[in-house]
């Protein structure tokens, strides 16, 4: 059993988090429940700003797509972090929340015209152009806007990570940035430098998730640095910044080793000083952008056991009261978790189980053959490292409404994100007039 952050059992043999009994969450907002743990979620921040901006100069933006709100983004305004927004909503959600917008880096393989104006209109730090169409098309807006752009360019390094096929960015096959090897990157530059309305200060790349290998980050580093420097030699441009993304992985089930923040740090940044060094260019100012690493470790997901179907000598399928609607990483990528009866935290392990969502859908199964104390209907489980991309890529399927999310942190427990109900799920449902005129007929009819 691996207990994170301060996650600890108490006397009645139930699980705390953030010094809050489970089985009092719970009773108090219900089921399925979205645990954030503050002192986790902070203490990662700060391991990254320790280990990357007091160490080395670096400037850490969160990944907001890892999990947003309003709450989130005060938290990682407070740690001295700045953030990486991927849509329109995203962006919408720091502005509310009031975040300095001079950190925001803007990301997205294919921003509306309506995003890349709401960018220039809130005056974004950076947008991390990502192709040749809108490059030309922010050139544009920002020529009607009277302003210039400032952006970075990403590129594709052909860096290839060890992690799942669908959650890997940085190889040439990609659907992400200018690829280096076949020259569009190179045509890019030029035509950035080309472009009245657009300033390029740099570049940027990431090579993907849930990563463990940190010499894929040297790599990708040094990559990047012969880039910079083959750009000086044909065009004179210089690059200020380097954006060389996050992708550290997490503890989420046995056998996973997540390296220490201030290695990763260390390694990368080193691979980059005696790369530039080599070619006698100063290094450029570095921006990573981790995401999982921060909000990851720090959420949990709470459920209630219901219906056990007991399939002798084949399985025990024990299911809950969420699934892939809050958490659809075991169906897309066959993410594995650990999780725990909540309420029953020091009775022995008895058997094998297997964890089933409640959507219509076989493939809604949380965890394949988990051993656990035999659960029975009424159980509290809680699934561990949940915090990174579950809420934020949770969906209704089923018309399921979405789960509550609180923060709690030395005995407190503050609602972060509402539970959905079933109004929230009609709210932009539209009747238009010509079937609300037939169901009339049908009804008088009856
Ligand atoms: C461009 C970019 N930056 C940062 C991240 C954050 O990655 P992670 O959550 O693995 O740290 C991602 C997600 O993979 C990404 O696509
Ligand atoms: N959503 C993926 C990671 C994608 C990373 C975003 N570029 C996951 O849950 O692991």
């Amino acid at each position: 059993m691996k207990l994170q952050g301060t996650m600890k059992v108490n006397k009645n043999g139930h699980l705390e988090i953030g010094g809050c009994d489970t089985v009092e969450l719970a009773k108090r907002f219900g089921t399925p429940l979205y645990v954030i743990d503050e002192a986790l979620f902070r203490q990662n921040c700060r391991a990254y700003y320790r280990a990357f901006t007091e160490e080395h100069g670096v400037e850490v933006i969160y990944a907001s797509k890892t999990l947003s709100n309003l709450a989130v983004c005060h938290m990682v305004e407070q740690e001295g972090l700045g953030l990486d927004v991927v849509s329109g909503g995203e962006l919408y959600t720091a502005a509310t929340a009031r975040f300095p917008m001079g950190r925001v880096y803007f990301h997205g393989n294919n921003k509306s015209t309506e995003e890349l104006r709401l960018a220039l209109e809130y005056k974004v730090g950076r947008i991390v152009v990502d192709n040749f169409y809108e490059l030309e098309r922010l050139n544009e807006l920002a020529g009607e806007a009277q302003t210039r752009a400032k952006i970075i360019l990403r590129l594709s390094p052909g860096v290839e990570a060890h992690t799942h096929e669908y959650i890997k960015t940085g190889q040439i096959d990609s659907k992400f940035g200018l690829v280096i090897e076949n020259g569009s990157a190179m045509a890019g530059v030029k035509y950035c430098l080309e472009l009245p309305h657009i300033e390029l200060k740099g570049f940027h790349c990431h090579i993907g998730s849930q990563i463990f290998e940190l010499d894929s980050y040297a790599h990708a580093a040094e990559t990047m640095m012969d880039f910079i420097h083959t750009v000086y030699r044909e065009t004179d441009y210089l690059a200020e910044e380097l954006n060389l993304g996050g992708g550290l992985g997490i503890y989420y089930f046995n056998g996973d080793q997540p390296r220490p923040v201030k290695e990763y740090a260390d390694v990368m940044m080193r691979a980059l000083q005696e790369r530039a060094a080599s070619y006698d260019l100063p290094v450029p100012r570095v921006i990573v952008e981790p995401g999982r690493s921060i909000s990851g470790p720090a959420g949990s997901t709470l459920y209630t056991v219901g219906a056990i179907k007991d399939i002798p000598g084949i399985r025990k399928y024990v299911a809950v009261d969420g699934g892939m609607g809050d958490n659809p990483r075991p169906a897309l990528y066959q993410s594995k978790y650990e999780a725990y009866i909540a309420n029953r935290m020091l009775e022995e392990v008895e058997e094998k189980v297997s964890i089933a969502g409640k959507c219509c859908e076989s493939g809604d199964m949380l965890i394949w053959d988990i051993e656990l104390p035999a659960p029975q209907a009424g159980d509290l489980l809680v699934v561990a490292s949940t915090g990174a991309y579950n809420y934020s890529m949770s969906m209704n399927y089923n018309r399921l409404p979405r789960p509550a999310m609180v923060l709690v942190s030395e005995g407190k427990a503050d609602v972060i994100v509402k539970r959905e109900d079933y109004t929230d799920l009609i709210r932009n449902d539209v009747i238009p007039e010509r079937l609300r005129s037939s169901v009339m007929k049908l009804a008088s009819s009856r």
